[in-house]
């Protein structure tokens, strides 16, 4: 489906964007390896989390639906069973990669598998680490891309240093390590998000963290897991694109209710502060063991640009497409580097950025490993393609907002992978 988004005066109120995804994926995966009923309110429901639901229903798990609360019906480290049919990941990267940690250690034989995006999308990454762990686990180039196969076998501990600073790969391995022999160790040259190791200290699984020159995260063989209460705090992901918004928009003010600002997800918002924008972080609070705030953002008329760089990314890796669009507004030079792991995304996030920013008028410099957006710039308007990626088609509707003739987004519906009412909210904050 086509959307089209033109010039609106303002941007004003307040609102609660949608449920942290990657929380609520690992609120389903982790509590389904507790010994018990774990309850998840404000789960967040949108295409990739309800894939995950769908996946450990197929695995054993029964997980009952009560509006915005899910009850998961955990059964232990090993105790899932045999799915009878091939495991449909859809779009979604953190179910696949968290789900090989979780599959190569149980008794049983599965096979999972994707949409196009996600059967291009590097699996060697996981399943590597994880046949150095004992894994036996096959599939297409060599077992990197789906479908894949998973033999569970008896698996042994390693140590791993996690290159990537990917969290999905850090997870894989935790979780598997709860259930190897001996000691499994990650360690990250630049810390990437913590939700895993967070959630299941919390369900009192022997595992422990040290920051230093590397982060790493230790884990021995687990016994059990307790099961947990959890709330959901609002995801910064998705805050991101209203906060770009308000930033842009002449005469804006919003403010974004209940946002996890947990250090390695607010990037973003540190570096739109750092561009000389008006964000505010009000009201801040912890729940259940994250910390959220009510983000002010106000209309920013003197944004500069400014460097992004290698060991930023981790804590922004979801928010440079509408990074880009906001440095389209600001004066000077805006650097990108560090960031090609965009390259493996849902789509190549640096070629989509660069084509669709061209075609509306921008000058962008593409470079291996990011780009240079060169500010401040007249939007014209015109055609983009979301690459049927639900970031990109959200970052060039919010740049649509300033634009002079409008954008039209080819295939904007796939928003709802991760926001599925962002239209809807974007409706309710403008002012015509
Ligand atoms: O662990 C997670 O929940 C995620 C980790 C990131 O991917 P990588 O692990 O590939 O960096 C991020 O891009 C993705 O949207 C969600
Ligand atoms: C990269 C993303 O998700 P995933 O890797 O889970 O598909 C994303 O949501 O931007």
């Amino acid at each position: 489906m086509e959307k089209e988004v033109s010039r609106v005066k303002r941007i004003v109120g307040e609102l609660r964007v949608p449920s942290d995804k990657s929380i609520s994926h690992r609120s389903v995966i982790l509590t389904s390896m507790a010994d018990g009923i774990s309850t998840v309110k404000n789960f967040l429901k949108a295409g990739d989390t309800l894939t995950t639901v769908n996946v450990y229903r197929k695995l054993g798990i029964k997980i009952e639906e009560n509006g915005g609360v899910i009850k998961v019906h955990g059964k232990g480290l090993k105790g899932f069973t045999e799915p009878d049919d091939i495991l449909d990941m859809g779009n979604s990267g953190t179910t696949t990669r968290l789900t090989l940690g979780v599959l190569a250690g149980q008794e049983f034989f599965s096979v999972m598998t994707g949409d196009e995006s996600l059967r291009r999308r590097p699996m060697g990454r996981v399943t590597q680490p994880l046949k150095n762990m004992n894994a036996d686990i096959d599939g297409r180039n060599d077992g990197t891309l789906l479908p894949i196969s998973v033999r569970g076998s008896q698996l042994k501990g390693i140590s791993f240093f996690n290159q990537k600073a990917s969290a999905q790969v850090k997870s894989a391995i935790i979780i598997a390590g709860m259930n190897a022999e001996g000691e499994t160790t990650v360690e990250e040259p630049f810390k990437s998000r913590d939700h895993t190791e967070k959630m299941l200290q919390f369900m009192g699984a022997p595992i422990t963290v040290s920051e230093g020159d590397v982060y790493r995260v230790t884990v021995k063989t687990a016994e059990k897991l307790n099961p947990i209460d959890v709330e959901v705090p609002a995801d910064p992901s998705s805050a991101a694109f209203f906060a770009a918004a308000a930033v842009i928009v002449p005469g804006s003010s919003l403010i974004l209710k209940e946002v996890l600002i947990n250090p390695t997800r607010d990037g973003f918002f540190r570096k739109l502060k750092e561009m000389g924008a008006d964000v505010k972080y009000e009201n801040v609070r912890e729940k259940t063991g994250e910390m959220v705030a009510d983000i002010h953002v106000r209309y920013s008329p003197d944004l500069r640009g400014i460097k992004i760089e290698k060991k930023d990314v981790p804590s922004m890796v979801d928010e440079i497409p509408v990074f880009a669009v906001v440095a389209t507004q600001a004066e000077g030079e805006t650097v990108i580097t560090g960031a090609s792991e965009l390259r493996v995304k849902e789509s190549d996030r640096i070629k989509a950025v660069v084509k669709n920013l061209r075609n509306v008028g921008v000058d962008v410099e593409e470079l291996e490993d990011g780009m240079i957006i060169r500010g401040k710039q007249r939007i014209k308007g015109g055609y983009v393609d979301s690459y049927k990626d639900h970031r990109i088609a959200m970052a060039f509707s919010i740049l649509g907002l300033v634009s002079e003739s409008g954008i039209k987004i080819k295939d904007a519906d796939c928003a709802y992978i991760s926001y599925p009412e962002f239209f809807e909210h974007l409706q309710s904050v403008v002012e015509r």
